[in-house]
């Protein structure tokens, strides 16, 4: 079973029978987190679960017994809670505690991605921070991506509820007013996941959890994108990047978790805990070490391959972008590649590379990326680093940007927040406004993008604009190429037909000794042609 939690956190699934003599079977979501979404081929992935089970097993959980109410940062930071609004729900359930679960149970499982994924119903909560900028992701439309997130990794959304705070609260990062409202709702929707849109604390985590009460799982925005993750690596490197990525996400976590111990036991077992916690933080570590090594071996054969490739000195042309803004349908369209493209979020996580040949004879290579997104969990980021580097060996980034979407200036933001991060500035750039068969003011778009150098407008869905489109790549490329003059022998012929594909050719004069000829092209061909460049300068 692939839900959320569960894959994250380590759950009792549902139908996973639950020990009942055991001390922590009160309170399940207590226990240390596991490893129960390494992915399989992750050499000694199932031994290494196993231990750490087993650890868990053999120590007690106890109860965090926090003081309720009495928070004076809370009344300080507090702003009148917001009202509660629903998604169009489904209706409450009146199933009492402790009956057994609805009739519809078994048609919650779906199939998505290949993998049997249970629809639990679930809550988002979303905190505004007083004295946001205005040009950030509003509450509505990060609450709404949240959404999209959910459903993407195939979880049924049934209502949500928002506060605004000049803080969060260190306990329970909404007020305590907030929290007892959404208990309410969350109760009489018969919730099982509450999902925060921000990064929760482990202990914030923990205290919702308890205040929530019941079986109802507590979850943030970051253990959700990791998990979509989870389930749409298809990749060996993608599994490894991610199984990387949620251990980082788990360690500082495991901790956290375990030092509650011997606080709780009264200090009884002084020692106990944290002999626990290095044993575990020991064993992720290893595991890490392991996963570390693993993708720079997997690194290491792509990087021979890219070395193989650019020695066909064919430039290549990286599409980067929001997730959902589109790239995949564009590589697909171009090159008549078969890169799955969908209305959900992170659909691509490998780079695929394709060839694109334009009617003119030249070509270039289009590199199709993982999308960004606004929050974008910093241990994702620094898993897909070496992934997203790729994009720092191109000749040209076309930054494709959807825009039908109503917030296409803050994801322009978010995607160019993240390249800043990742040392492109010196890679000339291309913006590409894709979707515009879809805005509501097409023509506008069309006119604006026309005033504007560096943007090409475009549809990746009806092919309009995609000639142009090519044209400004050539141009664009021109930035990454160099100007030579060289004369090539009539015994050469076949550069010439190289320097048509890879370059842009000016002028052509056949002349007594060879080929004159005038051309941009890529720096490592202009190296080939230097003995050339030499006879023509003399
Ligand atoms: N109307 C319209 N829809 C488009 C266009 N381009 C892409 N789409 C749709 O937008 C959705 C997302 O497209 P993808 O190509 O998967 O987007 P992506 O940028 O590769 O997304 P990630 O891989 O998640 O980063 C799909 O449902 C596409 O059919 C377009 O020009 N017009
Ligand atoms: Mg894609």
């Amino acid at each position: 079973m692939m839900s959320i939690c569960s894959s994250l956190v380590g759950r009792f699934s549902p139908l996973v029978p639950q020990p009942s003599n055991l001390p922590w079977t009160t309170r399940p979501s207590s226990r240390p987190f596991l490893l129960k979404s390494l992915p399989t081929n992750f050499p000694g992935a199932l031994q290494k679960e196993q231990q750490l089970s087993n650890l868990a097993v053999e120590s007690p959980v106890i109860e965090t017994q926090e003081e309720e109410g009495g928070d004076a940062h809370e009344a300080l930071s507090e702003v009148p809670t917001t009202q509660l609004e629903e998604y169009p729900a489904s209706p409450p359930s009146s199933r009492k505690k402790g009956e057994e679960v609805d009739d519809n149970f078994e048609d919650r499982f779906k199939l998505r991605n290949g993998r049997e994924v249970f629809e639990e119903k679930t809550y988002l909560v979303g905190v505004e921070r007083k004295g946001d900028t205005e040009d950030s992701f509003g509450i509505e439309e990060s609450l709404k991506e949240l959404a999209q997130l959910a459903d993407t990794a195939g979880l049924t959304v049934v209502g949500s509820s928002k506060q605004k705070l000049s803080s969060p609260n260190p306990r329970t990062y909404i007020g305590s007013g907030k929290v007892a409202e959404i208990k309410t709702a969350i109760h009489a929707l018969d919730v099982e996941t509450v999902i925060f849109d921000d990064e929760l604390l482990p202990g914030q985590l923990r205290n919702l959890e308890k205040s929530f009460g019941g079986d109802v799982r507590v979850c943030d925005r970051t253990a959700l994108i990791l998990d979509i993750f989870n389930q749409r690596a298809a990749t060996h490197e993608a599994a490894l990047q991610v199984a990387l990525a949620q251990m980082e996400y788990q360690l500082p976590r495991l901790t956290k978790m375990w030092s509650h111990l011997e606080r709780q036991a009264g200090g009884k077992v002084k020692g106990m805990g944290e002999k626990q916690i290095e044993v575990d933080k020991r064993i992720l570590r290893t595991q890490i070490g392991v996963l570390k090594k693993e993708l720079e071996s997997v690194r290491k054969h792509r990087k021979q391959y890219r070395n193989r490739r650019t020695s066909v000195p064919v430039p290549v042309v990286s599409l980067v972008g929001y997730t959902n803004a589109g790239k995949s349908t564009l590589l697909n369209h171009l090159t008549g590649a078969d890169v799955l493209a969908e209305d959900k979020l992170f659909a691509t996580l490998d780079p695929t590379t394709r060839r694109v040949q334009m009617k003119n004879g030249r070509e270039f290579l289009l590199t199709d990326t993982v999308g960004f997104i606004q929050k974008l969990p910093t241990m994702l980021v620094a898993a897909f680093r070496a992934t997203l580097e790729e994009i720092s060996e191109s000749s040209l980034l076309v930054h494709v940007v959807d825009i039908s979407h109503p917030l296409a200036e803050q994801q322009i933001d978010a995607v160019d927040k993240v390249l800043s991060e990742l040392d492109v500035s010196s890679i000339p750039k291309l913006k590409v406004w894709n979707k515009v068969d879809r805005a509501n003011n097409p023509q506008e778009i069309r006119n604006e993008a026309k005033k504007r150098e560096d943007v090409v407008c475009i549809s990746a869905l009806t092919g309009e604009g995609l000639q142009e489109f090519c044209e400004a790549v050539q141009e664009k490329l021109k930035d990454s190429m160099v100007w030579v003059e060289a004369l090539v022998p009539f015994d050469k012929g076949e550069l010439l037909s190289t320097i048509h594909q890879v370059g842009m050719v000016e002028k052509m004069e056949y002349t007594e000794n060879g080929t004159l000829v005038e051309a941009h092209v890529p720096l490592k061909f202009a190296r080939l042609l230097t003995p050339m460049r030499h006879l023509c300068t003399s």
